[in-house]
């Protein structure tokens, strides 16, 4: 079997709040190829922007233990100079939003060129130009010479994120880490962006994370899943299997939550409560007990840890297997989105 482009193996970052550390991510294991996308869903605070962020080092301060491999570099070890390679030339990333991404005193295609030039001293002004228009024109901007010339504030949301997409894909990275791409923007526009980065997914044979809150997106785009909650993953699969056969408490409670057209769905399940807040995260034991009381304390294990219930299809802590949701007419539903 070829080797993964990127692999994470027992990851913990944690950040110091007064005077000890919590951990914002903690025992996350995956592995992702060339040329696939991984969805990353879970609640605000569920720790998706950490993980992402750990991947790429731009935590400053925080405490990151475990190991990130991106085409056997050691990037948990990596220094300074060598991550700013590493950024930009072999994994990019595309920020929630694109006003603060950008530099607002410097016109677009300038911003596109200076990503060129970091990690290509050699172009020449002529090619560098060149290439920002085609790069403007591959992320489908109407007018790319107009629009190069263009301060951020001249564009709409929509235009603004396809340049920092432009800005992204611009070095031809091998991993591409989409944090919330759509979430600043209004649902017409989302939908664009969307259809935006399902076409360039096929051109850049790249890696991607797909970072979201929308359980279909990830259903359109992904080809497998990450379920996060409270800094953990609690499910990870195949989309369809994830989709089709939901385990994790969690997993099926988020997907019970999403309206979906077909019939014979009566009420949402509402998840009660919220994703702890760091300091206040159980550190041991099932981290979603809380948020299922009717659950039996015994159905959960002391120390969960993912188990591979099928070939590929991992799922942490006993207590799906004595999960149902409290209203019987819920259940079976699960399934609902597609
Ligand atoms: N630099 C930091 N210092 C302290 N705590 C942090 C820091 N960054 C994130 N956290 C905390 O870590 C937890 C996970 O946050 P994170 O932003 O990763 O969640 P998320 O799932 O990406 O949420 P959202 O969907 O709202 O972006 C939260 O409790 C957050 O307050």
């Amino acid at each position: 079997m070829s080797k993964a482009l990127l692999e994470i193996k027992n990851l913990k970052t944690s950040f110091r709040i007064q005077d000890d550390y919590y951990a914002a991510v903690d025992d996350v294991s995956l592995t992702l190829n060339k040329n696939e996308v991984l969805g990353i869903v879970g609640e605000s605070g569920s720790g998706k922007s950490a993980l992402a962020f750990s991947i790429m080092r731009l935590h400053n301060r925080a405490k990151i233990e475990g190991q990130i491999m991106l085409n056997d570099i050691d990037i948990t070890n990596a220094s300074s100079p060598k991550l700013s390679k590493l950024r930009g030339e072999d994994m990019a990333m595309i920020f929630q939003d694109p006003l603060t991404a950008l530099n607002p005193l410097m016109v677009v295609g300038d911003q596109i060129a200076e990503t060129l030039l970091l990690h290509n001293k050699d172009m020449s002004k002529k090619q560098r130009r060149d290439k920002v228009i085609a790069l403007l024109n591959t992320v489908e901007i109407p007018r790319p010479e107009h629009v190069h010339d263009q301060f951020p504030h001249e564009l709409s949301g929509g235009m603004r994120q396809r340049i920092i997409i432009a800005i992204a894909i611009a070095n031809q990275p091998e991993l591409l880490i989409a944090d919330e791409p759509t979430t600043a923007l209004d649902v017409t526009i989302q939908s664009q962006i969307l259809d935006l980065l399902k076409n360039l997914k096929d051109d850049i044979h790249a890696g991607i994370i797909l970072i979201t809150h929308d359980l279909g997106v990830v259903a359109e785009m992904a080809d497998k899943v990450a379920v996060m909650y409270a800094g953990q993953i609690v499910e990870l699969a195949d989309v369809h299997e994830l989709y089709r056969n939901p385990m994790h408490p969690y997993t099926r409670s988020l997907l019970n939550s999403v309206p979906n057209t077909k019939e014979g769905q009566e009420k949402l399940h509402v998840i009660q409560g919220i994703v702890p807040s760091l300091q206040k995260l159980p550190r041991e034991g099932c981290r979603f007990a809380a948020r299922i009381p009717w659950i039996d304390g015994s159905a959960h294990e002391e120390n969960p840890v993912l188990h591979e219930v099928k070939p590929g299809h991992f799922v942490r802590c006993t207590c799906h297997s004595q999960f149902y949701f409290p209203d019987k007419s819920k259940e079976g539903q699960a399934n609902g989105v597609s």
